[in-house]
C-alpha cells in the first residue's frame, strides 16, 4: 500500500484534493475523515496538516506527500521535492511600513516576525544578517502594529493581505513556492510511487493540453504540421475526398485559438479542439 500525504486544510487543501481526484484516487466523504483507504489503487491517503507532511515523509513514515516548497525547506525535514505540481504558486518575502526598508541588510538588529522560522533563519544566516526572529503560527502581517515586530517575511501571493494592513515588500523575493510532490531523501521509491507520478503528470498535460482535429489539402501538410507537431509528430489520415488530409494533435491550451486562426490562413477546413479528460504520455 502506498502511504500518501495530502494537506487537510490550508491553501493547498482543495487543488491538492482535486488533481488527487482526476488522478483517479478516491475522495474522502467529508472534511473529518482523516484516513482513506483506496484498495482499488493500492494505497491510503492521511489528511495531515500542510505543514507536517514534510515530517512524516522525511520520517519514512509516509512515502509520499504533497506540500509547498516553502514549507519543505522550512520543516529542514529529510525530504525532497519530486515533482512541481502546478498548483499553490506564492512569494516568500519581506515587508514592513512602506519606505522603513530596503533590503535585507537593513533588518540587522531588528524583529522580524515569521510562520517560517527556519526558512527565514537560513536566508538570514546566507546574507550574513543578525536578527532576531519571532516565531508566530499566522496573521504574522498584524505582529508590526502590535509592536511586536520591525518587518514580517510571509507569504505573497495576491498581496491583498499585506494591503489591506498598509504594508510593502521590501529586498529581493526571498523564496518562490509551488505545490509540489515529495518522498523521504535518497529512499528508494515505495511501490506504486511512478504510477502516482505517471497519473500526476498525466494530469498536469490533461489540463495544460487540448487535442485539435482539421482537414487540410494534402500540398499543405508542410506548413501545417509546423504549426501544429505534436508530441511525436502528429497523426495524419486519408480523407474520404481526393487531395485533403485528416490532421490530429495535441496543441498547448494556451495559444489555441491562435493556432486556429493559423490553420485557417493555410486553408485548414473543420478545425476542432477538444479537451483532454485524461493522459499517460
Ligand atoms: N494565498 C496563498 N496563495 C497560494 N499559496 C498559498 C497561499 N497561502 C499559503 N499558500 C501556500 O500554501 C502552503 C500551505 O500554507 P497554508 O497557509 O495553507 O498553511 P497553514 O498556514 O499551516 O495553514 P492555515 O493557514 O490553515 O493555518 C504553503 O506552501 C504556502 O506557500
Ligand atoms: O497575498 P495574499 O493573496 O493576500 O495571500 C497571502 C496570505 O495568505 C496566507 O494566509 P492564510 O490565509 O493562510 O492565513 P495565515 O497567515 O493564518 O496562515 C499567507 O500567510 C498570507 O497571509
Ligand atoms: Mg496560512
Amino acid at each position: 500500500m502506498l502511504r500518501i500525504a495530502v494537506p487537510n486544510k490550508g491553501a493547498l487543501s482543495e487543488a491538492a484534493q482535486t488533481m488527487l481526484k482526476e488522478a483517479g484516487y478516491r475522495q474522502r466523504r467529508d472534511s473529518k475523515e482523516l484516513v482513506v483507504v483506496d484498495s482499488e489503487n493500492s494505497c491510503e491517503l492521511f489528511f495531515l496538516r500542510p505543514r507536517d507532511i514534510a515530517v512524516y515523509v522525511g520520517e519514512g513514515t509516509l512515502d509520499a506527500g504533497i506540500t509547498g516548497r516553502d514549507m519543505l525547506f522550512d520543516s529542514g525535514a529529510p525530504a525532497e521535492e519530486v515533482m512541481p505540481l502546478g498548483f499553490g504558486r506564492s512569494t516568500f518575502r519581506f515587508a514592513s511600513a512602506p519606505g522603513a526598508h530596503s533590503g535585507v541588510t537593513d533588518l540587522s538588529g531588528l524583529r522580524i516576525a515569521t510562520s517560517y522560522a527556519g526558512l527565514l533563519g537560513k536566508h538570514l544566516a546566507d546574507q550574513g544578517v543578525d536578527a532576531r526572529v519571532i516565531k508566530l503560527d499566522g496573521a504574522v502581517e498584524t505582529a508590526i502594529r502590535l509592536g511586536v515586530a520591525d518587518a514580517v517575511a510571509d507569504v505573497v501571493e495576491t498581496g491583498t493581505t499585506l494591503r489591506n494592513v498598509g504594508l510593502e515588500v521590501f529586498g529581493e523575493p526571498i523564496a518562490h513556492s509551488e505545490a509540489i510532490l515529495i518522498k523521504r531523501a535518497g529512499a528508494p521509491e515505495a511501490n506504486g510511487f511512478q504510477q502516482l507520478i505517471r497519473r500526476l503528470q498525466g494530469v498536469l498535460v490533461a489540463r495544460d493540453f487540448v487535442m485539435i482535429d482539421y482537414d487540410i489539402r494534402a500540398e499543405r501538410i508542410d506548413e501545417a504540421i509546423a504549426i501544429t507537431p505534436g508530441m511525436e509528430g502528429p497523426t495524419v489520415s486519408p480523407l474520404h475526398r481526393e487531395g485533403w488530409v485528416a490532421v490530429r494533435a495535441m496543441v498547448p491550451r494556451k495559444g489555441h485559438q491562435q493556432v486556429m486562426d493559423q490553420l485557417w490562413e493555410i486553408g485548414a477546413k473543420a478545425i476542432l479542439v477538444t479537451a483532454i479528460f485524461a493522459c499517460r504520455l
